[in-house]
């Protein structure tokens, strides 16, 4: 992987702390968790094994996983008045304040009282993610007040069935699997950033992970993989949207799900869940927005030399999937939760209030003039 020059706005290039659970833009693909490799984990690890190692920063014995898939079952139901609350949020609010407001809200009738206590906070958000989007999305949209719990051992299985209420195939079981890993854990990006400064203030879990979520909202990070599928579903083929593409990129628009603020010349994401897009779209009898979105790959690496990140064959995977696109931010937020979490406590663990200077630019220095002087 070629270094990206770093340096100029946006604290590129600078080292803002350490850490000892994820690399990004270094040996091997590029992106490890706690000294594996992303694609090593991807092929061989589930998401509650990551979420262990993550936290714990060892990958669990059979013993210990079965312990903590228990544990973590036992944690999905959510509270009448956390419903409650959901209930009376509309169907057309943006799914990541419905996140942002469920995560907040928890925090304030299941409190984490002091720091020993984190684990136990962590792994309740964990658990309970995916029956606060579902809970809102049924509730608003169908008028179903889903029961939150479900027979399914694992927490993408979970999701698939809350929000279907069908048993999903061990397909999309894996598939989801494999998404929750890649979006686990990305070293300093924006809203682990954001994490880790409101950790430093030794604010609580919950807080924590409110501003995270609020951070990765943003199209420029976890909102690229909605934009990127308002805009692929668009395109008519893989001809239009080459011309859509160029005419975009003479107007100066960004192209969400491109580009990257440390990787150069590839995403190690992407040819994972860019494969298990292709394998959806073969089995699905229709591949045209596989297609669709190769062509976008091509053009933008042709005439730009701008790859896709982590979110753009999401999009179709996702939709594969019949995930409403909606959606596709609050799962990032599922997944996401676990690095967040584990930034928390590695900030904890070895504190200093993060509180860097600026550049003065305003100004020199002046008298107030009387307000009836102005
Ligand atoms: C999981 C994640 O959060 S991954 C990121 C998800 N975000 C997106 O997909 C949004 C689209 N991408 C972007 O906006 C950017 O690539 C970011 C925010 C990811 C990184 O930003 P930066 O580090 O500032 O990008 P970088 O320094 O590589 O930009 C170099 C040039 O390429 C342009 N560029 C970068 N990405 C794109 C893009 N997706 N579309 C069009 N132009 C782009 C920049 O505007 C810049 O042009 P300039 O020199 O004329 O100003
Ligand atoms: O690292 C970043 O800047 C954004 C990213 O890819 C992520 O958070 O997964």
């Amino acid at each position: 992987m070629v270094d990206k020059k770093l340096g100029g706005a946006g604290l590129r290039g600078q080292s803002a702390g350490e850490t000892s659970l994820c690399t990004v833009g270094k040996s091997g693909s590029g992106l490890t968790y706690c000294g594996y490799d992303v694609s090593d984990l991807a092929d061989n690890a589930t998401f509650e094994e990551v979420a262990y190692l993550l936290f714990n920063g060892e990958l669990p014995t059979l013993d210990q996983l079965a312990t903590y898939k228990t544990e973590l079952t036992a944690m999905r139901d959510l509270p009448q008045a956390l419903k409650e609350v959901l209930q009376r949020i509309p169907a057309d609010a943006h799914p990541m304040d419905v996140m942002r407001t469920g995560c907040s809200f928890l925090g304030n009738i299941e409190p984490e009282n002091d720091f020993s206590e984190q684990n136990r906070a962590a792994n309740r958000l964990l658990a309970a993610f995916p029956a606060i989007m579902c809970y809102w999305y049924r509730y608003s949209h169908d008028g179903v007040e889903i029961d939150c719990t479900t027979d399914e051992e694992s927490l993408g299985g979970h999701f698939l069935k809350l929000l279907n209420g069908e048993t999903p195939s061990e397909q999309h079981r894996r598939v989801m699997d494999v998404s929750l890993i890649l979006y686990a854990e990305h070293e300093f990006n924006a809203s682990t950033f954001t994490a880790r400064v409101c950790a430093s203030t030794l604010s609580d879990m919950f807080s924590c992970i409110t501003g995270a979520i609020g951070t990765l909202r943003g199209p420029l990070h976890g909102g690229a993989n909605e934009a990127a599928m308002d805009m692929i579903e668009k395109f008519k083929s893989p001809e239009d949207a080459k011309e859509q593409m160029a005419g975009m990129l003479a107007r100066k628009e960004k192209i969400m799900g491109f580009g990257h603020a440390i990787y150069r010349t590839s995403d190690p994401r992407n040819v994972i869940i860019k494969a298990w897009s292709e394998k959806l779209a073969k089995e699905n009898g229709d591949t045209s927005l596989y297609d669709i979105s190769v062509a976008c790959e091509e053009y933008m690496w042709d005439t730009k030399k701008l790859f896709c990140n982590a979110d753009f064959f999401h999009a179709s995977t996702y939709n594969y999937m019949g995930i409403p696109t909606k959606l596709f931010t609050p799962i990032f937020v599922c997944s996401r939760l676990t690095g967040w979490a584990a930034h928390v406590m590695e900030q904890r663990s070895n504190n200093r209030i993060i509180r860097p200077s600026a550049d003065y630019t305003g100004s020199e220095p002046r008298k107030v003039v009387p307000i009836a002087q102005r």
